[in-house]
C-alpha cells in the first residue's frame, strides 16, 4: 500500500502537451485476469498488468487462498491456479486497500468456497457499501458480518454447494454482476444475472475466454440476461491487458485543453462499454481520431490521437454513465474550459466511489475559479469559453486517485496552476502519471521511457 505519509503536488501551467505515451494495463481486466487465473487448472501468463496497488491487492489476496503467483518481468506474471472450488482458507484477514473491484469481486469468490475471509480496507473503501453484494450473496447461501451499514471490515464464510440464483441488477454495477457470476462459478446449476442497463463486460469476455459455460442474450427490451453454468473448469491461458481506457482519459482530455498541444496513447482498450469518455468528449468537439484498431485478447484496442480543440458544453444523456462511470472527474475538467453549458444527470454512483466524487468535484472546480452546481444526482458546468481557469487553490484529493489525477490536468490551464495536498492515491491505478505528464510536458530528461515508467 502507498505511504501513509502526504505527499502534496503543484501542477502548473504549460506550454503544449506532445508525444506518444503508454498508459499502464486496465484495471478492470487486470483484476480479473489475476483472479481467473487463480481458478483455473494449470500456469496462464498475464503480460500487460497494471502493477497498481488495487491489483497488487488481488494479487496477495488470491496467494493468501492458495494460488502461486510470481511477477516474471514488468507488468509479466504467472499464475498456477487451484481450479474452481480450490481456494484455501486464509490465515489472516485480507487487506483490499482502497480497491472496491477486489473486496467485491472477491466477496464473490469466497461466498462459494468452503472457507471464510475477513475484508479490511483503507478509510475510503471503509465507508463504501457492500450491501450491494451481500444481498445478492447471501440468496447464494453465504453468511455475512458486516460493520455498520453494511461496510468494512467484514466477514464472510461462504457455502458449499451454493445456492446458483437468477438475479434482476438493482443498480447498474459491473462489481455487483461479477461477484454473483465469480460466486456462481462453482454452485451447481444456472446462475443468472439479469442486468436492465448495460456495465463493463470484461467479467463475461474472460470466463468465456477461460473455457466457461457463458451465454449472454440481448432481449429486446435491451435488458441483458447472463447465463453461467456453474462447477466450471477453467483452463489456463495467456492474457495480454490492454492499456487502460480510464487512465488514458487523463492525458487525453490535457492535450484537448492545452492550446497546440497534440498526443497520441497507444494500445488503448475500446471496449464499447467503456469508451463514454470518448464519445462525449467528440460530442463536444474534440478532435480525436484512432488508428491502429485491432483486438487483442478478446478486447478491440486503438491508438488514440487527441489535438487541442474548442469544446463546447453538452447534455450528457444518463444512459451514458455507465460506459464513463469513471471518467467524469475528467470529463468535468474539460467541461469547465468549454464553450457553454455541460449538463449530467443520473450519476448517483459517483457518491460512493473513493470519494463523493460530485461533491469533490464541485467544490474542487469552484475553488479554482469554475462556474459549477451541484444538483442531486449530476454537476451543471458553465464553461469558461477556453479561458485558463483561476487556479491557485490546494484541493484535498481525500484518497480519491481520480480526484488526484483530474486536478493534476485541471492545472494545465489555470492561470496559478493547483497543489493536490496529496498524490499518493495515484499509485492505485496509474503509478507512472506523474512522469507521464512531465513527459508530455517536455520537463523530461532521458531517464524516462515512452511509456511513462522511469528508468531504475
Ligand atoms: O467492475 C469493475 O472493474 C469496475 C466497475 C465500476 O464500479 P461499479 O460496479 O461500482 O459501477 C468502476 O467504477 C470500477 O472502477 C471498476
Ligand atoms: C471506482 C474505482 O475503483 P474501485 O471501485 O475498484 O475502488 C475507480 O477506479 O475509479
Amino acid at each position: 500500500m502507498h505511504s501513509a505519509i502526504p505527499r502534496p503536488a503543484t501542477f502548473l501551467h504549460s506550454g503544449p502537451l506532445r508525444g506518444t505515451v503508454k498508459v499502464p494495463g486496465d484495471k478492470s481486466i487486470s483484476h480479473r485476469a489475476i483472479m481467473l487465473s487463480a481458478l483455473a487448472v494449470g500456469e496462464s501468463r498475464i503480460s500487460g498488468l497494471l502493477e497498481g496497488e488495487d491489483v497488487l491487492a488481488t494479487a496477495a489476496a488470491m496467494r493468501a487462498m492458495g494460488a502461486k503467483i510470481e511477477r516474471t518481468g514488468e507488468g509479466s506474471w504467472t499464475v498456477q491456479g487451484v481450479g474452481v472450488g480450490g481456494l484455501m482458507q486464509p490465515s489472516a484477514a485480507l487487506d483490499m486497500g482502497n480497491s472496491g473491484t477486489s473486496t467485491r469481486l472477491l466477496m464473490g469468490l469466497v461466498s462459494s468456497h468452503r472457507i471464510s475471509a475477513t475484508f479490511i480496507g483503507d478509510a475510503s473503501l471503509s465507508k463504501r457499501p457492500m450491501g450491494r453484494v451481500i444481498d445478492p450473496l447471501s440468496l447464494m447461501g453465504a453468511e455475512f458480518n458486516a460493520s455498520p451499514g453494511g461496510t468494512l471490515p467484514l466477514m464472510v464464510r461462504g457455502l458449499v454447494p451454493a445456492i446458483p440464483i437468477r438475479y434482476r441488477l438493482p443498480v447498474a454495477s459491473a462489481q455487483v454482476k461479477s461477484a454473483v457470476l465469480l460466486a456462481g462459478l462453482n454452485a451447481p446449476g444456472r446462475t443468472e444475472v439479469v442486468e436492465p442497463i448495460p456495465t463493463r463486460d470484461h467479467s463475461e469476455r474472460m470466463l468465456r475466454g477461460f473455457g466457461a459455460d457463458l451465454s449472454v442474450e440481448l432481449a429486446s427490451n435491451g435488458v441483458r440476461h447472463i447465463r453461467l453454468m456453474g462447477e466450471a473448469e477453467l483452463k489456463p491461458q495467456n492474457i495480454e491487458v490492454p492499456g487502460d481506457p480510464s487512465s488514458a482519459a487523463f492525458p487525453i482530455v490535457a492535450a484537448l485543453i492545452t492550446p497546440g498541444s497534440e498526443v497520441t496513447v497507444t494500445h488503448v482498450g475500446m471496449n464499447p462499454t467503456r469508451n463514454g469518455i470518448y464519445k462525449m468528449l467528440e460530442a463536444m468537439g474534440a478532435n480525436i481520431s484512432y488508428s491502429n484498431e485491432r483486438e487483442v485478447g478478446g478486447e478491440p484496442v486503438a491508438d488514440i490521437t487527441a489535438r487541442h480543440s474548442i469544446l463546447h458544453g453538452i447534455e450528457v444523456p444518463p444512459e451514458v454513465a455507465p460506459s464513463m462511470i469513471d471518467e467524469f472527474p475528467v470529463f468535468f475538467v474539460a467541461a469547465s474550459v468549454a464553450r457553454g453549458r455541460t449538463t449530467t444527470s443520473g450519476l448517483d454512483e459517483l457518491r460512493v466511489k473513493e470519494s463523493d466524487r460530485l461533491a469533490l468535484m464541485a467544490s474542487g472546480l469552484q475553488a479554482i475559479g469554475a462556474v459549477v452546481t451541484e444538483t442531486e444526482d449530476g454537476l451543471l458546468i458553465d464553461g469558461s469559453g477556453g479561458e485558463p481557469l483561476e487556479g491557485g487553490a490546494t484541493i484535498k484529493s481525500a484518497l480519491d486517485h481520480r480526484i488526484a489525477m483530474s486536478f493534476a490536468v485541471a492545472g494545465q490551464h489555470c492561470y496559478k496552476g493547483i497543489t493536490v495536498d496529496d498524490v499518493t492515491p495515484i499509485a492505485t491505478s496509474f503509478p507512472s502519471f506523474e512522469i507521464m505528464l512531465m513527459m508530455l510536458k517536455g520537463d523530461d530528461n532521458s531517464s524516462v521511457f515512452p511509456d511513462g515508467s522511469a528508468n531504475p
